[in-house]
């Protein structure tokens, strides 16, 4: 019962990353409660090559099963059978809505206590303790399970670590799908505008909010990300991608990517604690907004108070000048 079991979600021949963070982090805590951490990939002619580097992070076997890819209800199916057959008491999983989704559906499925938004796992007295920040991140509450338990992860919050493991056994497994995981198909995969630009790799980020004033304000901030050069790259708060102006992708804080680069350069920003979590730690930020009371400025390396759209055309000119 002290293997943990783990999902890993795969697309075009590659993981997820922050499903390999999470087999990362299932394998550090089964290692602590004397198992192993069993990884459960669901998808369309997964090739046992590919299943099997989970080994490097730290799984030992892959559980592979055929299904549409994407979709909650199959890999639900796919962990119930696999928690019926006893060997579990835990599952995590990496965060994100597709893991929200199965990790809630699991929960109900096998009767299992259920975490999200989890950024720590610790072993507590041969049980899993899971932490959670609430009220806006200024506490800290700890979950442990009298049964079976759910970890889902706040999204990255677990570290992607190679742990020199050898290449994972993997395992077929056949399962009955239940009536409601029938009831949805995947039509069509869409790819959001720059969601294959890595922010949390980038070390200049230039990051916009609603001051930008609509979808055509980040035209400002993709020119000074593009006169930065390098790996500079676009940003955005929650606000301006659930008004649709940006992709997800690019959303940093409590919901979305944490970063830590050189530069933060927060336009248009009024730093609302929910997205000061997920940038604080950057090595400078400097904020441009027209209110010289926006709370951005209490954790400003450089203040600049003025109208963006005045500001940010003169950067760019001012960084292409400098850059020659
Ligand atoms: C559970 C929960 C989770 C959340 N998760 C996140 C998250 O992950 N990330 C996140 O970002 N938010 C998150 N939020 C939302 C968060 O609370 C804020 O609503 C959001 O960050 C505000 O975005 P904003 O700064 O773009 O917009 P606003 O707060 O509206 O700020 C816009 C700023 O632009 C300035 N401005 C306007 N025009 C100009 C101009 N011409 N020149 C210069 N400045 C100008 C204004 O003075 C203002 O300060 C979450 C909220 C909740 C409740």
């Amino acid at each position: 019962m002290s293997n943990i079991l783990v999902y890993a979600l795969h697309h075009e021949g590659a993981f997820n990353k922050n499903s390999l963070g999470a087999v990362a982090e299932a394998s550090r805590l089964a290692g602590e409660l004397g198992g192993e951490a069993h990884a459960v990939v669901v998808g369309a002619g997964i090739a046992d090559d590919l299943a099997a580097t989970l080994g490097s992070y730290g799984a030992t076997k892959v559980y592979k099963a055929d299904g549409p890819e994407g979709l909650s209800g199959p890999v639900i199916d796919v962990m119930g059978k696999l928690f019926d057959g006893g060997d579990y008491q835990y599952a995590v999983f990496g965060g994100g809505l597709l893991g929200f989704e199965i990790g809630a559906g699991l929960a109900a499925r096998i009767d299992a206590g259920v975490t999200m938004e989890v950024t720590a796992v610790n072993v507590v007295d041969g049980q899993l303790a899971a932490e959670r920040p609430i009220l806006g991140d200024s506490s800290i509450s700890t979950s442990r399970y009298k049964g079976k338990g759910i970890i889902i992860a706040r999204l990255n919050a677990f570290e992607v670590k190679e742990t020199g493991g050898s290449a994972a056994s993997v395992e077929q497994v056949s399962y009955e799908a239940s009536t409601q995981s029938q009831q949805a198909n995947i039509v069509t995969r869409g790819e959001q505008r720059g969601a294959d630009v890595d922010i949390e790799g980038a070390s200049i980020l230039v990051a916009g909010g609603r001051g930008l004033g609509k979808a055509e304000g980040f035209q400002l901030a993709e020119d000074l990300a593009k006169a930065f050069g390098g790996n500079a790259a676009v940003a955005a708060t929650r606000a301006v991608v659930d008004a649709g102006w940006y992709p997800y992708a690019a959303q940093i804080g409590q919901t979305g990517k944490t970063v830590a680069p050189k530069l933060y350069l927060a336009a248009g920003i009024s730093g609302a604690i929910q997205h000061k979590v997920g940038m604080q730690s950057s090595e400078n930020i400097v904020a441009i907004n027209k209110d010289a009371n926006a709370p951005i400025f209490e954790f400003s390396d450089l203040g600049i108070v003025g109208d963006l759209n005045k500001i940010l055309p003169k950067l760019t000119e001012a960084v292409k000048a400098r850059k020659g």
